[in-house]
């Protein structure tokens, strides 16, 4: 019988499966407590603004799960098989790591469809993975970030080349543009934890920057929660402001901090900082997302490929 193969765990965050699942969703994101009816009314009409009862966050978790198995079985044909785990929806984390367990899978290596470690994203998301793992006696690898891949980068360069172009076609000759790269804010406490998520993302943004001979451009937040602690900013709409009153003519959105379009890219970016740009009177374009870009593939494939020879081989 052939060796059993190596399981990769793939996890992203998870979106309700229907219009109906958006309260276990939130109460599952809220560790079991139910949000208020206010609470819930404002995130369903959220998802309602952006897509009217589709989640495109699964479909394009599923094509991601989908391209890293080939992008691993060109690599490496036959040695790995591919599963899903979710932090807010199923199949759960710990749905993941049983189907792995009853597929005889004794190997696994986790790997997050989020590129910058932050003890509060990636290392909960592996805390979990790795626990169920040892209960089901699975050795356990997490791959704690990609940020800096070449592959991951030349991806986002290219990205950030194309949307610029466009951005200044439609502004005219000469104005002045920035680049705005962003990421979903977390509580002012990782600072505390020394959690290396923002330096992270500063060598993200100055590799792409620098790759694609931009020079004007900032770091801003986006997405913070709704809770009464203070959350790292300045938010993007914040810097909007003060980037239309410095006298610029447009802004790219470059979200880095995401790999896939859903609400934190489709309704914060392209609707609410759209919204605010508008009112500003500046131009806004948002650079497209990864999605199953064949760089973004390679670069999850060849890190979970270094993972694996480091702890199995
Ligand atoms: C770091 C980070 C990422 C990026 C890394 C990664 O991808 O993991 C991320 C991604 C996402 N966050 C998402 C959705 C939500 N996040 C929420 C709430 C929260 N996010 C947090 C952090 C992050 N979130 C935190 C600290 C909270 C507070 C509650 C808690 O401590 O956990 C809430 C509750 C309401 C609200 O506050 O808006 C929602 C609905 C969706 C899916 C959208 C869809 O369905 O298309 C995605 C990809
Ligand atoms: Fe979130």
């Amino acid at each position: 019988m052939a060796d059993p193969k190596i399981g990769v765990l793939v996890m992203s965050y998870g979106t309700p499966e229907s219009m109906d699942g958006i309260e276990e969703y939130y109460t599952h994101i809220r560790r079991g407590h139910a949000p208020t009816p206010e609470q819930l009314a404002e995130l369903t009409s959220r998802y309602d603004a952006v897509v009217g009862g589709v989640f495109p966050l699964r479909e394009n978790t599923n094509r991601q799960a989908e391209g890293l198995q080939a992008a691993l079985d060109a690599a490496a044909p036959g040695r790995y098989a591919v599963y899903q785990g979710l932090k807010h929806a199923r199949p759960y984390i710990e749905d993941g790591v049983d189907a792995m367990g009853a597929d005889g899978v004794r190997q696994a290596i986790g790997i997050v469809l989020a590129p910058h470690y932050s003890s509060m994203s990636v290392g909960s998301y592996m805390t979990r993975a790795r626990e169920r793992a040892e209960e089901r006696g699975i050795a356990f690898q997490a791959v704690e970030s990609y940020h800096l891949h070449p592959k991951l980068i030349e991806a986002l360069v290219k990205r950030v080349r194309d949307a610029y172009a466009e951005l200044a076609a439609s502004t005219g000759a000469g104005k002045p543009l920035k680049v705005l790269f962003s990421a979903h804010s977390l509580p002012v406490r990782i600072r505390e934890i020394g959690d290396p998520y923002e330096e992270q993302l500063l060598a993200t943004s100055s590799a792409v920057a620098e790759g694609a001979g931009v020079s004007d451009w900032q770091f801003t937040w986006q997405s913070a929660g709704r809770t009464r602690e203070p959350w790292l900013g300045p938010d993007i709409l914040e810097t909007l402001k003060e980037t239309a009153e410095a006298g610029y003519a447009g802004v790219l959105s470059a979200p880095i901090g995401f790999v896939s379009e859903h609400l934190e890219v489709l309704y914060d970016i392209d609707i609410e900082a759209q919204a605010e740009a508008k009112r500003l009177g500046i131009k806004l374009v948002r650079i497209d997302m990864l999605g199953t870009d064949s760089l973004y593939m390679e670069t999850l494939a060849e890190t979970v490929e270094q993972a694996g020879r480091a702890a199995f081989m």
